[in-house]
């Protein structure tokens, strides 16, 4: 480095040095600038954001290679064939939903910005499935409109499957503005490139049975209130809705949202509680199991991730098209809202049951008053309006489902992953 061992040897050389400094000088300016230029304008703003769940690598995106691989993923292969883009592709979710289009020979294109709010070597195991049945992830934000619109201009996308989400009820009391990040501003973002877009997309998106809160009417029926959110996820998934209505009504985008209940399965999200009760039965650590007010049951109308998958599909094809071009409504749009559940709620003690039979491990059982973290004492869901418009038909019980789960859990984990710590 060219700092001076002695004020005194700096004033002698002072002239000579400048001038031998001077390349130096540009070098360092021109990396300087080009570090300012790369950290604000060639990536995303989700980058730079602290909001947002730290990405695995830096997204690369563009040129020829890149457009090719998109390209081939999005070829539809079947005569009635759609191409889709689908958000959140390396996600529980997104990835079995970007399998089962691609399989029945749709065009699919997945994004995913691979965050590390879970142990990413599972989505990257989840992506590694996706490459084998050939879906390309373009590995980015859902709040970069550059790389929206770009995808766009290469690929024509007759349908939207929007599953990219900050997940997680509990999560949201310690990184809140993370959900507002992706739920919220990453949603807008993504209906702005939509709206524009020659045509417009169909859009399908992950809204969550957490939008019935307090609503205490069961089973839970769409016209249900959803006005009294318990937690900020519930919160922005509902606001999602409002946003929805607003896109569907002032641009004309066909929007559909999916209200999930506690989607469990294979390559599933660890944390959730069937998961990581699963990873701390195994290894003898004690589980918490939350109990109601007055020791009431607490429990969930678990939905297994096929019949999900099914539920989405079924969204996907019957959602009309979107009516705007130049980015105006030129006609009403399609706008609905269904509920995806299981129709048969499980207190969360029988999971842990079901969990020890699977196992053959005895529960270390610790039951507490449930904490007021955004938790709801009971889900149950009304799907009478998913079974009249596409045939929504739940086929899997809790025992069957988690026995797939269980089955996948120990040859994944016992094959040399680690269950994250
Ligand atoms: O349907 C949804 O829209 C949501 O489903 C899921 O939320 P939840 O139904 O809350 O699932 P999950 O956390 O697995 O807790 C399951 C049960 O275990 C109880 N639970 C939980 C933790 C614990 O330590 N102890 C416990 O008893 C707990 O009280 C609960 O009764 C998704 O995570 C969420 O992203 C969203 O998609």
């Amino acid at each position: 480095m060219d700092i001076p061992s002695s004020p005194g040897k700096f004033k002698m050389d002072k002239r000579t040095r400048w001038h031998k400094s001077l390349p130096k000088l540009a070098f360092w300016s021109i990396l300087f600038f080009g570090v300012i230029y790369f950290l604000f304008f060639r990536t995303p703003s989700s980058f730079s954001s602290d909001t947002s769940r730290r990405s695995l690598r830096t997204y690369n995106y563009g040129g020829a290679a890149w457009e090719k691989k998109v390209r081939s993923s999005a070829k539809v292969t079947s005569k009635n064939g759609v191409s889709v883009l689908v958000t959140g592709a390396a996600g529980f979710v997104g990835s079995h939903v970007s399998i089962a289009l691609k399989r029945r020979g749709d065009g699919v294109v997945g994004i995913d910005n691979f965050n590390d709010y879970y142990d990413p070597m599972l989505k990257l195991g989840r992506q590694a499935l996706l490459e084998r049945t050939g879906v390309f992830i373009v590995e980015g934000d859902i709040n970069d409109p550059t790389l929206l619109k770009k995808l766009f201009e290469v690929v024509p996308f007759t349908h939207v499957m929007h599953l990219a989400a900050q997940a997680g009820v509990r999560y949201a009391m310690e990184n809140p503005g993370s959900y507002v990040h992706s739920n919220i501003a990453g949603f807008v973002n993504l209906l702005e490139v939509c709206k524009s877009a020659e045509p417009q997309p169909a859009i399908v998106w992950a809204s969550s049975s957490s939008v019935y809160g307090l609503n205490s009417k069961v089973p839970f029926s769409e016209k249900d209130r959803t006005d009294q959110p318990a937690s900020l996820y519930a919160a922005t998934k509902k606001a999602g809705e409002e946003i929805a209505h607003t896109y569907n009504h002032i641009y004309g985008l066909s929007l559909t949202g999916l209200r999930f209940f506690t989607v469990y399965g294979p390559w599933g999200r660890p944390d959730m509680a069937y998961f990581f009760f699963t990873k701390d039965i195994l290894r003898g650590k004690s589980i918490t199991i939350f109990e109601g007010p007055n020791h009431g049951t607490v429990a969930r109308d678990f939905t297994y991730i096929d019949d999900i998958v099914r539920g989405c599909l079924g969204a996907l094809d019957t959602a009309e098209k979107s009516t705007g071009s130049g980015g105006k409504k030129r006609g009403t749009a399609q706008l609905r809202v269904f509920n995806l559940g299981n129709t048969s709620p499980v207190p969360v003690t029988d999971l842990v049951s079901i969990l020890e039979r699977l196992l053959k491990v005895k529960a270390k059982r610790n039951v507490m008053k449930m904490p007021r973290n955004g938790d709801v004492q009971f889900t149950h869901a009304n799907i009478s309006y998913a079974k009249k418009e596409f045939g929504y038909k739940p086929t899997t019980d809790l025992q069957t489902g988690l026995k797939k789960f269980v089955r996948w859990y120990v040859n994944y984990y016992s094959a040399g992953k680690k269950a994250d710590e």
